[in-house]
């Protein structure tokens, strides 16, 4: 059985064009048919029409081939462009005074073209000007539609394995497509396809979240000298990923001729995009100890084995790098102090200069950011946590008193359409989290199962008979002699909607409609879902509550025919989506102050009503999860996590909705008051 059978072409733009320029270019072509000489890119555009027609004239070897060899041309392409603009950043000049700032914002912008020119130059033969492929090629490159054509190939030519790693591979970048889907269900049946094949060969190295968690794993177990070396490998891959983070944010280009003329205003859009790199390296990837971020966490290991290894001289230049980011750290300080006296006074002892360098260059770079905010009209809302922003006192604290009254705080979000596809590679990092502050919890899947940032699927939160109980309070309540009876639902005129909040739980209890001893349940899964997510999410940083809502769906019977609308429309939590301007407005009347959502569900006796997330777009699906007993889902309340329900076709759903927040002003204090009176109960 062919998952394409036929073999014809099946979405994305034609590669002919690329053989249009090849029939103008027979220099190329030849180059193209060579053997790939040392220092010597074909032009991955001519590589992929060739690829293209043998895939079209049924020659799968041949196409195998070429594709594969497109597809390595494009990565050297863009290892080129990677490493080129790196070493044109490094002579990006740090300015000395205030008096130097706008040469420091536009000084850049001459000063790399040439250099950026010069670089290409010395390492694209032939020319760079032969590596222009054209915008639908390149939009080809950037949906993976090579590997579309590849999978196929493969499969004809019975290399399953590669087949399926080509398949997940295009799937990871295109999961809403249908076919492809369906492909990789009928892959995962097939005997003889391994699990371990549903690889993505693009993704930014899987080992690499290996090597921290065995480097973390060998800690745990007094394997110092395993640990270094596993942790210092995931720490510089973590380096290298800052930078190849840092390379994506200045593409993709829409005209490659434009690279060369990067505008000021531009630029800026680069350093903001360049913050939210070291957001996603130096924090959001995960913790690997409860309460740091990911480069310190390292080097805070890394300083107790190489001590307990005897390597004192390089414990203390990790305690001296770990130091840059939290300077006044006693237990860090006094560490030092010992080193010091261990190591003797006059041995100099300096962090690392590739950490030197990270933190001064993301110091510069905020810096420069905030003068832009300040003189250009530029507006940042700054990605960087508090933790990290530690690294820039006092002058950050000078500067931001100073913006903040100047501009009454009326930043808004960074509109850069690539920035969060620059930076969503690095969440699959080390994503290893605070550990679950109970027993028997399962996560089920991470935000990289679920192909987006900050999301979580956790199993077995409650028991079948505490869900029995919850329903039992959710059916009594709508009994209830008050009238707390189910509406039409605000979002469908197919459901009825019924909403029980805990303080109404407590009422309720109070007038004996429903048991207390159902109500503190209410209270308790609240509560256990709270505690759950803060130390997954915010391990050290408290989570109050916002708002907890226990929500049953009922479809209307007889109203579902033709039914085309969603249970519940995709949003945002905190903010309002504007889906085609691809903006997500941090403003009232959305609850800007809600940080992160919680839903534990009840029951999956009911027909439909899954909850997905999508894109920015609210239609492109990219995870769907589930509603059974015991599950909860959460993830961050932001853009980043648009969401809806499809449309409850039969029968009741129930769940519980919970918003957290980290501002103690916002915190909502009937659960505080009902914990009270309840556990007076
Ligand atoms: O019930 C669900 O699964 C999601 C509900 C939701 O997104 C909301 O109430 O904001
Ligand atoms: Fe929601």
């Amino acid at each position: 059985m062919a998952p394409h059978a036929g073999g014809g072409k099946r979405s994305g733009t034609d590669p002919q064009e690329g053989a249009q320029r090849m029939d103008r270019q027979p220099v190329l072509l030849a180059a193209a048919a060579a053997a790939t000489s040392p220092g010597r890119l074909v032009p991955f555009d001519l590589l992929y029409a060739d690829g293209v027609r043998a895939y079209l004239a049924r020659d799968w070897a041949r196409a195998a081939e070429l594709l594969q060899r497109a597809l390595h041309s494009y990565a050297g392409l863009r290892a080129a462009r990677r490493a080129c603009r790196a070493a044109c950043a490094r002579e990006e000049p740090f300015p000395g005074g205030p008096g130097r700032w706008e040469a420091a914002l536009l000084g850049p912008v001459l000063q790399r073209a040439g250099c950026l020119q010069r670089c290409l130059g010395r390492r694209l033969r032939p020319a760079p000007s032969a590596h222009r492929a054209s915008r639908a090629v390149r939009r080809d490159f950037e949906r993976r539609e090579p590997y579309n054509y590849l999978q196929v190939a493969f499969f004809q030519l019975k290399k399953l394995d590669q087949a399926v790693s080509a398949a997940h591979t295009f799937f990871v970048a295109n999961p809403q497509h249908l076919q492809m889907r369906e492909d990789i269900e009928k892959y995962r049946r097939m005997s003889g396809v391994k699990a371990d094949s549903f690889q993505d060969l693009e993704a930014t190295p899987h080992w690499v979240r290996t090597l921290c968690r065995t480097g973390v794993q060998h800690y745990d177990a007094d394997e110092y000298l395993q640990a270094v070396a596993r942790l210092e490998e995931s720490l510089s891959e973590a380096l290298s990923a800052l930078e190849e983070c840092r390379a994506l944010c200045e593409g993709p280009w829409e005209d490659e001729d434009e690279e060369e003329k990067m505008q000021p205003a531009h630029y800026i859009q680069v350093l903001k995009c360049r913050q939210q790199c070291v957001l996603e390296i130096a924090t959001k990837p995960g913790r690997i100890s409860a309460t740091e971020d990911f480069i310190p966490s390292h080097l805070d290991l890394l300083q107790f084995a190489y001590s307990q290894v005897g390597n004192q001289t390089l414990a203390a230049e990790c305690a001296a790098s770990y130091l840059l980011f939290y300077p006044t750290d006693e237990p860090m300080l006094e560490k030092m102090k010992q080193y010091r006296t261990e190591l003797g006074e006059d041995a100099a002892v300096t962090a690392r200069q590739s950490i030197q360098h990270y933190v001064q260059r993301s110091l510069m770079e905020k810096k420069l950011i905030y003068y832009a905010v300040e003189h250009l009209g530029e507006t940042f809302n700054d990605p960087v946590s508090d933790s990290i922003i530690l690294i820039f006192l006092p002058w950050f604290h000078q500067l931001v008193t100073i913006t903040v009254v100047r501009i009454h705080f009326s930043w808004v979000l960074v509109s850069v359409g690539f920035l969060s596809k620059a930076c969503s590679c690095l969440s699959v990092l080390c994503f290893s989290t605070g550990p679950l502050p109970f027993e028997g919890i399962a996560v089920t899947m991470d935000s990289q199962q679920m192909n987006g940032s900050q999301r979580v699927v956790f199993d077995r939160v409650l028991t079948e008979s505490e869900c029995k109980d919850l329903l039992r309070l959710t059916k009594a309540a709508g009994e209830a002699a008050d009238g707390y009876r189910a509406r039409r639902s605000p979002h469908t005129p197919h459901e009825r909607f019924e909403g029980l909040t805990v303080l109404k739980a407590m009422q309720l209890a109070q007038n004996g409609d429903v048991e207390w001893r159902d109500a503190k349940l209410l209270l308790q899964a609240s509560e256990k879902s709270r505690q759950i997510i803060e130390s997954y999410f915010t391990p050290g940083k408290k989570l109050h509550f916002s708002f907890t809502h226990l929500v049953c769906r009922t479809a209307i019977d007889g109203e579902q025919e033709g039914r085309l609308d969603l249970s519940h429309p995709v949003h945002a939590d905190n903010c309002l989506l504007d889906p085609e301007g691809q903006e997500c407005w941090k403003e009232p009347p959305a609850y800007v102050y809600r940080d992160y959502s919680g839903i534990l569900y009840l029951n999956d006796d009911f027909q439909g009503g899954g909850l997905f997330f999508t894109e920015m777009d609210t239609v492109t699906v990219t995870a769907e999860v589930h509603p059974k007993c015991g599950r909860l889902v959460a993830f961050s309340s932001g853009k980043e996590n648009p969401h809806g329900v499809w449309a409850v076709g039969r029968g009741r759903r129930c769940a519980i909705a919970l918003w957290y927040t980290h501002s103690q002003e916002h915190a909502e204090q009937v659960n505080g008051h009902a914990e009270q009176t309840l556990t007076s109960k």
